[in-house]
């Protein structure tokens, strides 16, 4: 592992990942892989999450080429250097921001949309002129092992690298210094993580889970609020980061979305849930009997059924759940979504707030200001108004988590901010030695008198012009008594 490391370092050393047309070299490499070997990607994920290849697509595929896309049409105004405001002191040199890449750093992706999780954050780390090295989930192992196949072929095997393995391999790789290290996964494996930076003080970005809540307003859609939200609760068998964990409503509400939802199941999946390509399994069985256990002692609205030698899990409602049960108690990451009754907004608003900040939040009402409120009262990685999941797809907006649900964020040009570093730079000439008297010693009432002035005062119009004339006038002085 430090071997391998150490080569990822000494090829970022030669400044070879550095050139924009290398790097956009390797982001167009990396879209001719997806475009090439598109059916071995697919049949991977369909493999790792019993998913049917058009869903593995535009769960995916879709976001990948569309980020790869994005980078390639932004990445030499992202790269450039921006100018920054100068003050009256530095008002003569040139100030400016060079985003500059970190050095090697390191991908930990987590198993429920394997190739997204690792290429998303892949493409912001190479655009941003970083070597890479990747470790996908072990527990979707057919595409961690397409991507140590893949990825050497279409990218510089000797500044981006996949390593493959489970908690000893990857206990190894966090002993190993990064210069940043962007993981997704479980809140518990991302406290050793992050201790493990901590070793070597390197940055994290820390991609976590929570229980994302879903309030749905009386004054609302209630047949438009069901569908998307059975969309985005039932979508990879609630194995979704985003998934909108549990729904807080007025008891009234209850039995009306509880048949809404039932007849989206239904108009979603058909009779047979079972035979239907869109709906996936649980990933393994610890997942299946984790989630078995969630079940237990529950008022089941509908769904239920479970099935152990297919890990098949039907989509579940659960009403009237008790805050203090087991599965108010944990992310449920699986196709279980419990109802709990709250008097209203206010209420439902102290009950976020009484709980960890969560990776997002929905809100469901036909009145703009309740959703803005809800939004101003509480705190939680990303929002959606008046839908679920779809924050994820703006890459226009960062994605990460706040608090308990992680740190920093990332997609398009945050990814590329991710992985660099914003190097504030500025360039004075060697003249102009008479101004530069003022900072020098010994200092006097006078020196600070014009430091005030010149690096304090706030000015109006009036003083604005004032200013303009002295400034000129200081410009003219020091012009002609050093270069003439
Ligand atoms: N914020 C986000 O973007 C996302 C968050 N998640 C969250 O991830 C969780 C599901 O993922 P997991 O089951 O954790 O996935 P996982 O079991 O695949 O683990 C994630 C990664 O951590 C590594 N790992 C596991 N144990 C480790 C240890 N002891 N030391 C070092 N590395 C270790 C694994 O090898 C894997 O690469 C959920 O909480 C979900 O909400 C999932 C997807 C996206
Ligand atoms: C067609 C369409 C809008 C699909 C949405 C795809 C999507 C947002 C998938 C979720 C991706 C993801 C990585 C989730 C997670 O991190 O858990």
């Amino acid at each position: 592992m430090e071997r391998q490391v150490q080569r990822l370092r000494q090829a970022f050393r030669s400044g070879r990942s550095r050139p924009l047309r290398f790097r956009q070299q390797q982001l167009e490499a990396l879209r001719r892989m997806v475009q090439e070997r598109e059916e071995d990607i697919l049949a991977a994920i369909a493999a790792d999450l019993s998913k049917s290849k058009l869903n593995a697509y535009s769960h995916e595929v879709i976001t990948i080429l569309g980020e790869i896309d994005f980078m390639l049409a932004n990445l030499p105004e992202l790269a450039s250097a921006k100018p920054a405001k100068k003050n009256l002191l530095t008002m003569l040199d040139e100030a400016y921001l060079q985003p500059e890449p970190l050095g090697v750093v390191l991908i930990i992706g987590a198993w429920n949309y394997p190739f997204v999780l690792i290429m998303q954050p892949l493409v912001g780390a190479i655009a941003a002129g970083n070597a890479a090295i990747v470790k996908p989930s072990e527990l979707s192992e057919n595409t961690a092992k397409l991507l140590a196949k893949l990825l050497p072929q279409y990218l510089d095997q000797d500044l981006y690298a996949v390593v493959n393995g489970g908690v000893a391999e990857t206990t190894e790789l966090l002993k190993q210094r990064f210069d940043h290290i962007l993981y997704t996964g479980n809140t518990a494996v991302g406290k050793i993580v992050m201790e493990a930076a901590a070793k070597h003080l390197t940055p994290v970005t820390l991609e976590l889970g929570g229980k994302s809540p879903c309030y749905i307003d009386r004054d609302c859609d209630l047949d438009v609020a069901c569908r998307r939200i059975t969309w985005g609760k039932y979508m990879n068998c609630g194995q979704t980061c985003i998934a909108p964990d549990y729904v807080l409503c007025e008891a009234s509400l209850q039995d009306q979305i509880i048949q809404k939802i039932k007849e989206t199941v239904k108009e979603f999946y058909g009779e047979n849930i079972k035979e239907s390509p869109d709906y996936e399994r649980i990933v393994n069985l610890r997942h299946f009997k984790r989630l078995q256990g969630l079940l237990e002692g529950q008022k089941i609205a509908f769904g239920g059924e479970t099935d152990e030698v297919t890990r098949y899990i039907a989509p579940t409602v659960l009403t009237d759940v008790d805050p203090n049960s087991k599965v108010m108690q944990e992310e449920i990451f699986g196709p279980i979504l419990p109802i709990v009754s709250v008097k209203n907004v206010d209420e439902a608003i102290s009950f976020i707030n009484d709980r960890e900040k969560p990776l997002a939040l929905y809100v469901f009402s036909h009145n703009n200001k309740l959703i803005k409120r809800v939004i101003e009262e509480t705190s939680s990685g990303g929002v959606t108004g008046n839908d679920v999941i779809m924050h994820f797809t703006v890459n226009s907006l960062p994605f990460g988590g706040v608090g308990a649900s992680g740190m920093g964020a990332y997609h398009g040009k945050y990814s590329f901010d991710t992985f660099s570093h914003q190097r504030p730079c500025l360039l004075k000439g060697l003249k102009g030695e008479s101004v530069n008297k003022l900072r020098y010693p010994p200092n006097s009432q006078s020196k600070l008198g014009w430091a005030k002035f010149l690096l304090l005062k706030k000015f109006n119009r009036a003083g604005l012009l004032t200013l303009l004339v002295t400034c000129l006038a200081v410009v003219a002085a020091v012009f002609i008594k050093e270069y003439l």
